[in-house]
């Protein structure tokens, strides 16, 4: 059966990769996207709904959440948009951290119960039992365990939005399945020096970057699984054992 997938951050990167697969296997993708890239019109080209949505202005928020709530079912929601913001001296520390809860835990948050009821709807509606339950997927980070020294706002921020899978998953289940991916390095940026790569790889005792591979596989398990939910699943090539 062919799913409906909402994917926040489709853009570039990871999102856009994660939008490709679904539309490759005949899923239809609702994307949302801040800044606009000749990857959207691709993604529009491929039959995806595409709607523009800063996540740290609450009416476009809401504008997104009636524009998916006019779609008849729902049965992923893959909360992956994120700024990496690092502090620094010329930075206001109230401006990071609201804009860092805002994106990672408050934009959830509200999408969550907003489309609670149309996630648990579609899971009941499914005919075909190879969909079962339905899915949210918050993509937190490997520091939001740990912590950041260079990155303290984004980390908790991001464990904020680990400590959503916890509520959302006791709250939903049975209809909906919710879990956290926590990934490390996944990919570099443009820009990154061969010195910054080779200390960011030098922290797992699997060096490697990891790819967009990685994360697709991961989440077509935890969209397949009967019996995973509310926990975090990292992709970090063993970075605590370093
Ligand atoms: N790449 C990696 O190695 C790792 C990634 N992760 C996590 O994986 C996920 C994807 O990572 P990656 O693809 O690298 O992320 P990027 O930072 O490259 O892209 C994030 C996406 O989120 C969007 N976004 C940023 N701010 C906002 C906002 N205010 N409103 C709406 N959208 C916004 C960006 O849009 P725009 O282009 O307009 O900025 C972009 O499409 C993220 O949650 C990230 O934290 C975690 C650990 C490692
Ligand atoms: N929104 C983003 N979050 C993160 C990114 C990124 O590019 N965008 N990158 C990382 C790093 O890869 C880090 O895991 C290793 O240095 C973390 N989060």
């Amino acid at each position: 059966m062919n799913k409906t997938v909402l994917i926040t951050g489709v853009g570039k990167r990871i999102g856009y990769a994660l939008a490709k697969h679904f539309l490759a296997q005949g899923d239809h993708v609702i994307g949302t996207y801040r800044r606009h890239y000749d990857s959207i019109e691709q993604l529009k080209k491929l039959g995806a709904t595409l709607i523009q949505c800063d996540l740290t202005i609450n009416h476009e928020i809401d504008q997104l959440i009636a524009q998916v709530k006019s779609h008849s079912a729902l049965h992923c929601i893959i909360h992956n948009a994120s700024d990496w913001l690092a502090e620094s001296a010329d930075k206001d520390s109230s401006d990071i951290i609201n804009r860092m809860m805002q994106i990672h835990v408050n934009a959830p948050y509200i999408i969550n119960m907003a489309l609670a009821d149309l996630l648990c709807q579609s899971a009941q509606q499914a005919a075909d039992d190879a969909i079962g339950a339905t899915n949210i997927i918050h993509i937190t980070d490997y520091v939001a365990e740990k912590g950041s020294k260079k990155h303290i706002a984004y980390a908790a921020s991001k464990a904020g939005l680990h400590n959503l899978t916890l509520s959302f998953a006791a709250k939903l289940a049975p209809n909906v399945k919710v879990n956290s991916i926590a990934p490390a390095m996944i990919l570099f940026n443009q820009g990154d020096d061969d010195a910054y790569k080779a200390k960011a790889l030098s922290k797992a005792i699997l060096p490697k970057e990891a790819g967009n591979s990685e994360m697709i596989s991961l989440i077509e398990y935890l969209i397949n699984s009967r019996y995973v939910t509310g926990r975090s699943f990292a992709v970090d090539g063993g970075r605590h054992l370093a």
